[in-house]
């Protein structure tokens, strides 16, 4: 679809950003209306029912499937539409927006952001970008198997505090127990035995709100960005994190990076993350879905 859509379905995590999904809500479907676009407004009580609502949506034919959240609900999104003609919209107002980074939209957490992403929405220009796909699900920014995974599952675990502060603390506490982990990666059929702090997998190039990890990866270019970080000290761990943010890690000397169509990962005791949900235990084999996802682009 390249003409602007006549309905769209806007399906809404408002709990995202800690209450930016229901704000950025409230901006996008007024912009969405008065451009003459017919909008189903669909907030589920949790993930599944909102995952449902947007498959029901999308099978009766919607013209595009609009999510309002972070980096969860478009990797929902993508469950729904990748691999169809429906475009995918997005309203950044996650803590985490990094795929609507990749697709140039506007990030900062006020109206006239959320009001310039509806209007994108409206306008109807659309391309096409790769997926990954792993253990059934499809994903749009990385996959994180390694340190960053560790941490992910621990604050999932923990009760209290909450937000950025039960990340910092599961760093923490992951920083003194972690040791470097035995990995065995396929990559593209070529074996790879290594120890390894993280192994991550891009689609995009960043994760966990602007962490480059995957530096340089290209969203359309049919390939996955594999990056290894060998073991390195935990003060130089501690010391190579701020760097991820600018994507200057690279020249780290345990920095190693692929890129593959498809990638084998194991090592003992990861549970995978990608676009920051739960995937599955390793090992698992990712492989990239060319081109499978059209989107709703400035
Ligand atoms: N009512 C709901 N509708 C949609 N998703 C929900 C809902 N409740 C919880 N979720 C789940 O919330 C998680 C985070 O969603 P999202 O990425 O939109 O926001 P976020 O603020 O960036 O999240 P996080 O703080 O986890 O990075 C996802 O796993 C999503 O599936």
């Amino acid at each position: 679809m390249s003409s602007p859509p006549r309905e769209v379905a806007l399906v809404t995590n408002p709990l995202a950003g800690r209450g930016r999904g229901a704000r950025a809500a409230a901006a996008a479907l007024p912009t969405l209306r008065a451009a003459g676009v017919r909008v189903r407004s669909l907030t589920g009580g949790d993930a599944d029912e909102t995952l449902q609502l947007a498959r029901a949506a999308v099978a009766e034919g919607v013209d595009a499937l609009v999510v309002c959240g972070g980096d969860g609900l478009v990797h929902l999104g993508a469950q729904v539409v990748a691999g169809t003609d429906t475009p995918l919209g997005v309203i950044p107002a996650g803590t985490g927006n990094d795929a609507a980074r990749s697709l140039g939209l506007d990030q900062r957490d006020d109206a006239a952001a959320a009001v310039a992403a509806a209007r994108v929405v409206a306008a109807g220009r659309t391309r096409r970008i790769d997926v990954a796909e792993t253990a059934g699900r499809r994903f749009v920014t990385v996959l994180a198997a390694g340190f960053d995974a560790r941490v992910n599952e621990r604050a999932n675990q923990m009760r209290w505090p909450r937000g950025q502060m039960r990340y910092n603390l599961a760093t923490l506490t992951e920083l003194r127990v972690f040791r470097p982990l035995p990995y065995v990666l396929e990559l593209d059929g070529t074996v790879l035995r290594t120890d390894a702090m993280l192994v991550a997998v891009g689609n995009g190039p960043a994760f966990g709100g602007g962490l480059r990890i995957t530096e340089g990866a290209r969203i359309d270019d049919g390939l996955l960005d594999v990056v290894i970080i060998e073991p390195i000290t935990k003060t130089d761990l501690v010391r190579t994190y701020p760097k991820l943010f600018r994507g200057t890690h690279v020249h780290h000397p345990a920095y190693r990076h692929h890129r593959v169509r498809q990638v084998t990962v194991a090592a003992p005791g990861i549970v995978a993350y990608a676009d920051g949900e739960r995937i599955a235990p390793l090992p698992l084999t990712i492989t990239v879905e060319p081109s499978a996802l059209t989107v709703l682009v400035p």
